[in-house]
């Protein structure tokens, strides 16, 4: 049985509770907060159990060069790299405004802190988790700074390789033991042949204390699914109001149908998951009345007859009565009473 914790108030994560399903808005709000507050909405109305933004201190995360650097893209919304971020980047205020809204729609809240400034915002603005987005998945400094939070963290591992998350884990847990990964790929839509679902299965081997989940940048939400039927603790993805709008994110986002779609199918497939032991359910009973093959008699008999194997055959019989598997443990009885050819024998037919 893996570990499990309290990620959020009451709402634990790991074997045996239902999969933490967080919305990731990212920047796909195109700076704007009433776009955030409806995707807030969206994520809510689609049973999501958390929303997710995304928190940059620039200067912290980028090197001057960089935020300087010319964006050239159909999705820049500056002529600079720094221009364009500096549009995606809500206020402490505007954080504030977002994190009482989605409680007063009762939907969990919280940010990836992507820099150490960042970890700090997201501390004082008392988020319930931190989540570490796959550009800090190697940053063992960070990640030591957010683990002595003793916030819960979801920490996602896209662009990394096995030793770097044994490293990271390594940092994580000698501060914190609540600590879930998720497997990611880091590519927007990220091509179903590099999802690599079965990366989840080797977390969990080597890091059986951690839950353990997926964070999804495919394309539609089979794969999503997918994970959930692997038994993914934590799901996220990116939503959108519209995929055709201008931002890196918007295409391989999921739109109100899909979002909705997926909560739904990974609550279908909790309940399906079910128990692994095997035993006859309550809504097998009519089948096993109807078709279910029960012991019969081969030929007419009459009380005392001591039964042998050539006396017995399975068949469909009415009423049900002694089970076919059973079948050995009726030769040597003997009959107390007359039975009939095709009679089905009950426990009241021996002595
Ligand atoms: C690795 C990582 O941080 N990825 C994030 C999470 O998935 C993304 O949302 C990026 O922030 C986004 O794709 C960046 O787009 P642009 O560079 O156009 O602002
Ligand atoms: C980049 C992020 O996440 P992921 O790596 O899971 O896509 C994030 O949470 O900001």
């Amino acid at each position: 049985m893996g570990h499990s914790f309290e990620l959020v108030n009451n709402r634990w994560i790991g074997d045996g509770h239902p999969c933490f399903i967080i919305a990731e808005i990212g920047q796909n709000h195109q700076g704007d907060i009433e776009i955030a507050k409806k995707l807030i909405k969206m994520a809510k109305n689609c049973g999501a159990d958390c929303v997710k933004f995304q928190k940059s201190d620039l200067h912290a995360k980028f090197t001057k060069s960089v935020l300087d650097r010319q964006y050239e893209s159909p999705h820049a919304w500056g002529s600079t790299y720094g221009e364009h971020k500096r549009v995606l980047e809500f206020s402490k205020e505007q954080y504030e405004e977002l994190m009482a809204f989605s409680t007063s729609l009762n939907i969990h809240f919280t940010a990836s802190a992507m820099d150490d400034v960042s970890v700090d915002f997201l501390v004082n603005l008392k988020v319930p988790f931190l989540k570490i987005g796959s550009g800090d998945a190697n940053n063992l400094s960070m990640l030591e700074k957010a683990a002595k939070t003793n916030l819960p963290i979801v920490y996602s591992t896209g662009m990394q390789d096995m030793q770097t998350v044994i490293r990271a884990m390594e940092v994580m847990n000698s501060f914190n033991s609540k600590v879930c990964l998720l497997q990611c790929t880091s590519s927007y839509p990220t091509p179903e042949d590099e999802v690599h679902l079965r990366v989840m299965q080797t977390y969990r081997d080597h890091f059986p204390e951690s839950p353990v989940g997926y964070s999804g940048h495919e394309l539609g939400i089979t794969i999503t699914l997918a994970a959930a039927a692997l038994g993914a603790h934590v799901i996220e993805r990116h939503i959108t109001l519209d995929k055709s709008w201008k931002g890196n994110d918007h295409a391989c986002s999921l739109d109100e149908t899909e979002l909705k779609l997926l909560v739904e199918g990974v609550r279908t497939i909790e309940k399906a998951l079910g128990c692994a032991v095997k035993s006859k359910q309550p809504s097998e009973e009519p089948c096993h009345q109807k078709l279910g093959k029960s012991v019969v008699s081969k030929q007419k008999l009459g009380a005392g007859v001591q039964l042998c194997k050539e006396h017995l055959t399975v068949k469909v019989g009415q009423p049900v009565g002694w089970p076919p598997q059973d079948l050995d443990l009726l030769v040597g009885k003997t009959l107390s009473k007359d039975v009939e050819q095709d009679e089905t024998i009950t426990l009241d037919c021996i002595i």
